[in-house]
């Protein structure tokens, strides 16, 4: 490959990644401290005087761990024993070894941005695996729940939304229906600015009806590839046999609003045939605060299900069903929450490769994603989006990310100059959005 550029680095304080480790980090970790106080007497009630202990414990480790990052410690292996204890410590390692003598180990404010925001997640996830008998504990399930509450109005339109659609959509012309692909493709893209660890755990739901602002925020879309999908997805709708199966996939970001989007999105490809089955991929533990575990995919569903609302209770209904029969399929996978960028897939998670080449599109959902595609490295803006994914190209794919990292390929010669004069916060504030395509070779 052509030379890599450097991946972005915790150590330059005027980057974003700083203020993240700096500012955020801290924050997120006194919000989980506080959550676990919180659930002090839910815990005796259930488990009694080792409920407590465990508490104290889990509180005691978050802690220490909250010190480190903030005293620069090194990053130090993870002891307990879990699934992907040995690849952690096998990644540091290498991290030390990209590191040369005089630069001394890896610590928070001198590695890699990726790898230490992916460490701070596992690293409280070993807290609460440490801490038995609340070792299945989710600190972030509040703020997860509270998102989906808060988002309701939100929710109900869109629900509506979708069931007024498919009364209808037996009679959409190929326009007609591309037009309502493209409209729930940018709620989906809209979505993703509901994102609790950028917001730092603050309510960040949905108050607005996104329906209505979506030719406002059209500007917004700083690479629209939406064509290629709709070309992809409707060519194939045409030419396949009658029991052939067209197959997408979504890698899921965030929990509450931005699920339900992605849910009714979901929905659309199968009522409108452009797939035939959808299959989603979560976090096996908690992550970035508002990241989908199967926990939280099962439990929206559950929730839309027992709305009061008709309409609404309808799609949980039917969501519910499309799991029951196979449609939708749920993904649990390691990978989702180790450190490594996307290139290194193949060769760490070759099963998870191998999966994904079955699909016929991959949709990725959010900013992690998106940094994970490019290796989280100092591209050019105008580097091409296929570069920059340094060879991962299971299947077609797309990015669906607003933007909040440091981060942005595949522009055009002077626009991300032109942005930067006009707003500097452009890469961050999760205001602009890509639709940004890898298609077939
Ligand atoms: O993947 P998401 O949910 O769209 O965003 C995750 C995120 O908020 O976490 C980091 C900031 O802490 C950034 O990489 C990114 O903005
Ligand atoms: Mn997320």
């Amino acid at each position: 490959y052509a030379l890599l550029p450097t991946y972005c680095k915790t150590q330059e304080h005027s980057s974003f990644a700083y203020l993240t480790i700096k500012d955020r980090i801290p924050q997120i970790l006194t919000k989980a401290i506080d959550t676990l106080h919180r659930h002090k007497n839910e815990m005796f009630e259930k488990h009694g005087e080792k409920g407590i202990e465990a508490e104290k414990k889990a509180i005691s480790l978050l802690s220490k761990l909250r010190n480190e990052s903030q005293t620069d410690k090194p990053i130090v292996p993870l002891v307990e024993k879990f699934a992907d204890t040995d690849i952690w410590n096998q990644y540091l390692e290498h991290q030390q070894d990209l590191l040369n003598d005089s630069d001394g180990k890896p610590r928070w404010f001198y590695s890699p941005w990726l790898f230490v925001e992916c460490y701070m997640y596992r690293r409280i996830h070993e807290a609460v695996i440490q801490s038995p008998p609340i070792d299945d504990f989710d600190v972030f399930k509040e703020s997860k729940e509270q998102n989906f509450f808060e988002s309701q109005e939100s929710i109900m339109a869109l629900c509506i939304h979708l069931r007024e659609l498919m009364q209808i959509i037996e009679h959409l012309d190929e326009n007609q229906l591309k037009n309502e692909f493209f409209k729930l493709l940018q709620i989906s893209l809209w979505g993703n600015k509901c994102d609790l660890s950028l917001s730092g755990g603050e309510s960040s739901s949905q108050k607005t009806n996104v329906i209505n602002s979506l030719e406002d925020l059209k500007p917004f879309i700083l690479v629209n590839d939406m064509e290629h999908l709709w070309s992809l997805l409707s060519n194939r709708k045409k030419t396949r046999e009658k029991a052939s199966i067209v197959r997408v996939d979504i890698v899921l970001d965030n929990s509450g609003f931005e699920l339900v989007t992605d849910l009714i999105l979901a929905d659309f490809l199968l009522s409108s045939k452009l797939a035939t089955e959808i299959h989603f991929y979560g976090k096996m533990i908690p992550w970035f605060v508002s990241d989908t575990t199967i926990h939280d995919f099962n439990w929206l569903i559950e929730q839309v299900k027992y709305s009061d609302h008709k309409w609404v209770s309808e799609c949980g209904a039917n969501w519910e069903n499309y799991v029951k029969t196979g449609r939708w399929v749920y993904h649990d996978h390691i990978f989702w929450t180790l450190p490594h960028e996307f290139c290194a897939m193949s060769q760490v998670a070759p099963d998870l490769y191998a999966e994904l080449q079955k699909a016929h599109l991959i949709l990725f959902k959010g900013d992690l994603n998106y940094r994970k595609l490019t290796g989280d490295r100092k591209w050019e803006f105008t580097v091409p989006f296929h570069q920059a994914l340094s060879g991962f190209h299971p299947a077609p794919l797309c990015s669906i990310r607003t933007l909040k990292a440091e981060i942005q390929v595949g522009l055009q010669p002077g626009q991300g100059e032109q942005l930067t004069a006009s707003e500097p916060n452009w890469l961050t504030t999760g205001k602009y959005g890509v639709f940004q395509f890898d298609g077939p070779l």
